[in-house]
Order: structure tokens, then C-alpha cells, then sequence
């Protein structure tokens, strides 16, 4: 059955999960602050078909749709409130795609009470080089809690290159991307260096302190992080390619601000909320929130 989803937010994630939802035949609207008029969406290093896109930029041309995507960044979400209104009606079901694990909490002050809210953790990488262009790769996984909002967002990408599943413990997942996110994104945006960086002097030392902390706020907010969690996460982060980046260095290298709070932020405010105690995260996170000049580098 053919959906009518507006996908709000046409960056890197916006523009792939928006291009798996129209090779699925759903009827894909983005709201934009750029206009586009195609988009060219493939997996890194293979050529991109391009395709007509649907593009709005007024409120006044959003409806009530089935299925709302909201792809903006955690901090942006207040900046799309009056988009979610419009695009939101009373059967709508909004899917909110982001790191971090305060989905719901990020879109609740803007979204009617009883919207109908999927967050959804995704591990995508993906970059926009211009818009209506995005590639994505090397792989791409989405995942949702369980039920049947979680079973109808599952549906809508079924067969696409977004490889999307239920997890029914989907809060321990989000924790565990966050023991992804909370060390390299800290560490990109610092040393505005990729991957490689992990190799210099005392910087493993460095992301596992944070590491630990977002396992130790985890596991008191009761996910459940298994004990060799840290060894490989580290073993990943040595082992990665030392010119990948994240979407973290991608917005300090565009003098963008960054998703500091969502994805530090949250250990030290959630440590503090459960007594665990997070004195590196306490340095980093002053650090990353000075950061934003608002000047491409
Ligand atoms: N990129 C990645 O590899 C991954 C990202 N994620 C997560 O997904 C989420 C989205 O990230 P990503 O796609 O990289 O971010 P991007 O910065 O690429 O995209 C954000 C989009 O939101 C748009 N936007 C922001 N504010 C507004 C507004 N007021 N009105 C309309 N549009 C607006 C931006 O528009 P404009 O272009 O005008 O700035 C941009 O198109 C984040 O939480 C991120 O951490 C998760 C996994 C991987
Ligand atoms: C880990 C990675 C790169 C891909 O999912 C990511 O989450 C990001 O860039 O924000």
C-alpha cells in the first residue's frame, strides 16, 4: 500500500531514508530549507540514479500526511516545530529518525500528545554533498521497538537498501549506538581529525574513559550493555578506517553546530540524574558546546 510521508530534514540521513521510501513506490514530500528538484541517492562509490524529487519549503504546502520522518538533528527538532504541526494530523504516525537515545523527549513538546511516535535508531553513514544528493554506505541498518507502529515503519521499507528491524529491546540498542556515537564524535570534533586520530598519544585512553561513563549511565537507565561491550567497541574504533568520518566531524568541519547534548550531553545529564559519576564527560562536553563558530573551517 502506497504511504504519503513527508520527510523533514533533507540532510544526509533525510535524502537516503527518503530515497529507500520512493524506491518502495511511497509518495515521499521532503519540507526543505533548500529547494531541489531531483535526488541522487546511492551507496558509496556506485552511480546514483536520479530521480524527480517532491520538494516543499512553506509550511502553508504540507498536509496532514500518513507518516511523518522527522531527519533533523536533535537540537534542530524546535527549529521544525511548526512543520510537524502541519504535516502532523490525527492519524499521522511520526518516525523519529536520530542518534542519541531522547527521541521521544526531543520531539514531545511539539507534537500533538497522542501522535503515534517510532524512534528509530539509525546506523547509517551517510553524507549529503549538495541538495538532493546523499550517499550512504557501507552499510545500512535502521532498528525500532516493537509493536505495531514499530511493524508498519518495518513495512514501509521493506525490500529497500535500508535494512530496518524490530528490536524489543530497542532502548538497549539506542545505548549501544550511543557507545558509538559518545567517544568518536567527541574525539572527531576535537581533534577535527578522522578515525586515524584514535592512533595518536593518549587519545584510545581518552575515548575509553568516555566509553566507560555512557556503558556505566547506560546500564543505570537499564539498558542492557554486555560485559565485553568496551573491549570490542574499542577494538572497532582502532581497527576503523583512518579516514572515516562521522556526521559529528562532518558539522564541526562545516562550522555547523554540533549534536554535543544528544550525544554527550546526555551521559553527564543522565549521570548526574542516576549518581553516576562522569568527570571526563564533564571536561568534553564543555569543550564540544564552545566549539560552534558558525564559520566553515
Ligand atoms: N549522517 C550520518 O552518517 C548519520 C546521522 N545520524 C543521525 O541522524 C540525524 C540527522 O543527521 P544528518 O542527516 O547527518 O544531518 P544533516 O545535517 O545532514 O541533515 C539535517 C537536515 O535538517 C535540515 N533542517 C534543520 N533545521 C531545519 C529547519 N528548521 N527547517 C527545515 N530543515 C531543517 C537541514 O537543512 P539544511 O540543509 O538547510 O541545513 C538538513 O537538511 C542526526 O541525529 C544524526 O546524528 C545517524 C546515523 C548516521
Ligand atoms: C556511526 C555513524 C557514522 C554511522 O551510523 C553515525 O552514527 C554518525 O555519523 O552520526
Amino acid at each position: 500500500m502506497t504511504s504519503r510521508i513527508v520527510v523533514i530534514g533533507p540532510g544526509a540521513i533525510g535524502l537516503c531514508v527518503g530515497a529507500a521510501l520512493m524506491a518502495g513506490g511511497h509518495e515521499v514530500t521532503f519540507f526543505a530549507r533548500q529547494p531541489f528538484s531531483t535526488l541522487a541517492v546511492g551507496r558509496k562509490g556506485q552511480v546514483a540514479q536520479v530521480v524527480a524529487a517532491r520538494v516543499v519549503t512553506a509550511l502553508d504546502q504540507l498536509r496532514a500526511s500518513d507518516w511523518v520522518f522527522s531527519c533533523v538533528k536533535a537540537h534542530q527538532v524546535a527549529s521544525v516545530a511548526e512543520a510537524l504541526r502541519a504535516a502532523i494530523g490525527p492519524r499521522t504516525q511520526l518516525a523519529i529518525l536520530q542518534n542519541g537515545v531522547e527521541h521521544l523527549e526531543n520531539v514531545s513538546p511539539f507534537v500533538p500528545a497522542n501522535t503515534v511516535c517510532v524512534p528509530v535508531m539509525v546506523d547509517m553513514p551517510a553524507t549529503r554533498q549538495r541538495p538532493g544528493i546523499a550517499e550512504w554506505g557501507p552499510h545500512a541498518r535502521a532498528s525500532v521497538p516493537a509493536g505495531p507502529a514499530g511493524e508498519a515503519f518495518c513495512a514501509l521499507l521493506a525490500g529497500s537498501f535500508l535494512a530496518s528491524n524490530i528490536r524489543d529491546d530497542w532502548r538497549s540498542q539506542a545505548w549501544r549506538k550511543l557507545c558509538v556515537n559518545a567517544p568518536a564524535g567527541a574525539i572527531l570534533a576535537l581533534t577535527g581529525q578522522p578515525m586515524g586520530v584514535f592512533h595518536r598519544p593518549g587519545i584510545a585512553d581518552l575515548a575509553r574513559a568516555i566509553l566507560a561513563e555512557c556503558i556505566a549511565v547506560g546500564r543505570a537507565e537499564g539498558a542492557v550493555l554486555e560485559d565485553g561491550i568496551l573491549a570490542t567497541q574499542m577494538h572497532d574504533f582502532m581497527t576503523a578506517d583512518p579516514e572515516a568520518g562521522n556526521s559529528m566531524y562532518e558539522d564541526w568541519r562545516a562550522g555547523r553546530e554540533t549534536e554535543w547534548n544528544a550525544r554527550n550531553g546526555v551521559i553527564l545529564r543522565k549521570g548526574a540524574a542516576h549518581g553516576v559519576a562522569t568527570p571526563v564527560s564533564a571536561i568534553v562536553v564543555p569543550l564540544l558546546a564552545a566549539q560552534h563558530t558558525g564559520a566553515p573551517r
